[in-house]
């Protein structure tokens, strides 16, 4: 049986772990791939020594660094986190003139190598990097989505596990909006072995939660000093990875094309999707509390700002 292809585009520290974390998933053969330059053997230089881990983790896929986009062609999934992280006193914003350079140079090469591919996109400001994914591949807007609303939900639900003194695997929730300050978790949707959350939290101690994931973020930038998370970003990215890889048709919030969808207008913005082979196989379209439609318009208008900033920009 012909296993997949996963291309990886940044074989920093997101792309680096996450092919970790497909390899160990053994989602398929990978392969990771960087710029040219004084570093132009790193991506090999990681792939040789992730491959070399597979006799102790039991995993057969093939897996190469390159700087040459003919490595990648045909690749079923391409995962793009090229581009700079933020540093402690930036935003996410700060990286929009740098990373959408970056991001329309990779995706000439990536549509031109892998016409059918399904593009995830990492790189930030993450909504509107994808906005300029689908402008530049050209591909249709199922097949073009971000990473964000499964590690913005992941933080969440480990800041509730860690309160409340439960397993992760218990904690049911949804964030919508973009990947930024002005995400939205929804109470609503926040359940606990099938509890209500209302039922086991004081609106305070919720509200202090739902701050903290808005800015978790932030906060490991504020530790690490030097860039930006990677662990859990990179895992959310291999969740997405192998929900198309594997057609598993995963409910999870993901940075979706939304035209008449939420009335969002032809932006990405942080939806509830079906995620298949086909990429984003539906929208789920969900009745929000007038203080949650609020939340979510500000969000996205949020996001309709940059990426009309980076239209000047590119
Ligand atoms: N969406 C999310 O949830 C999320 C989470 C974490 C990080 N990020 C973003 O992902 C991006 C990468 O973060 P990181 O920590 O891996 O950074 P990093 O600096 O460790 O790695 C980025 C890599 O991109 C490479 N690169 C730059 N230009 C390139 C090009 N034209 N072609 C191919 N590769 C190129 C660099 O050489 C570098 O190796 C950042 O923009 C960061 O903000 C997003
Ligand atoms: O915060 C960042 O700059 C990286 C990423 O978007 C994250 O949420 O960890």
């Amino acid at each position: 049986m012909r296993r997949a292809k996963i291309s990886i585009v940044g074989a920093g520290n997101v792309g680096a772990t996450c092919a970790h974390w497909c390899a160990a998933e053994q989602l398929g053969d990978i392969v990771l791939l960087d710029i040219p330059g004084d570093m132009a053997d790193m991506p090999r230089g990681k792939a040789l020594d992730l491959r070399q881990s597979s006799p102790i983790f039991g995993f057969d896929s093939n897996i190469i660094g390159t700087n040459d986009y003919a490595d990648t062609a045909g690749s079923d999934v391409v995962v793009i986190t090229a581009g700079i992280p933020r540093k402690p006193g930036m935003s996410r914003d700060d990286l929009l003139a740098t990373n959408a350079k970056i991001m329309g140079l990779v995706c000439e090469q990536v549509a031109k190598s892998s016409p059918d591919a399904v593009v995830i996109v990492v790189s930030n400001p993450l909504d509107a990097m994808v906005q300029r994914a689908l402008q530049v591949t050209g591909f249709p807007p199922n097949r073009v989505i971000g990473q964000a609303g499964v590690l913005d939900t992941a933080r969440y639900r480990t800041f509730l596990a860690m309160e409340l003194g439960v397993s992760v695997e218990d904690i049911s929730a949804l964030l919508m909006g973009g990947h930024g300050d002005t995400m939205v978790p929804l109470a609503s949707c926040t359940s606990v072995g099938g509890i209500p959350i209302s039922q086991l939290l004081s609106q305070d101690k919720l509200d202090a939660i739902i701050d903290r994931a808005r800015k978790g973020g932030a906060e490991i930038v504020g530790l690490l000093k030097t860039g930006s998370a990677f662990y859990a970003p990179a895992g959310a990215t291999a969740q997405m990875v192998e929900a198309v890889i594997r057609d598993k048709k995963r409910l999870i919030p993901c940075a979706a094309y939304c035209d008449k969808e939420y009335g969002v207008g032809g932006y990405y913005v942080g939806v509830p999707v079906i995620l298949g082979t086909g990429g984003v196989e539906k929208i789920v379209e969900l009745e929000l509390t007038d203080s949650e439609t609020a939340a979510f318009k500000k969000s996205v208008d949020a996001v309709k700002e940059l990426v009309t900033a980076m239209a000047g920009l590119v």
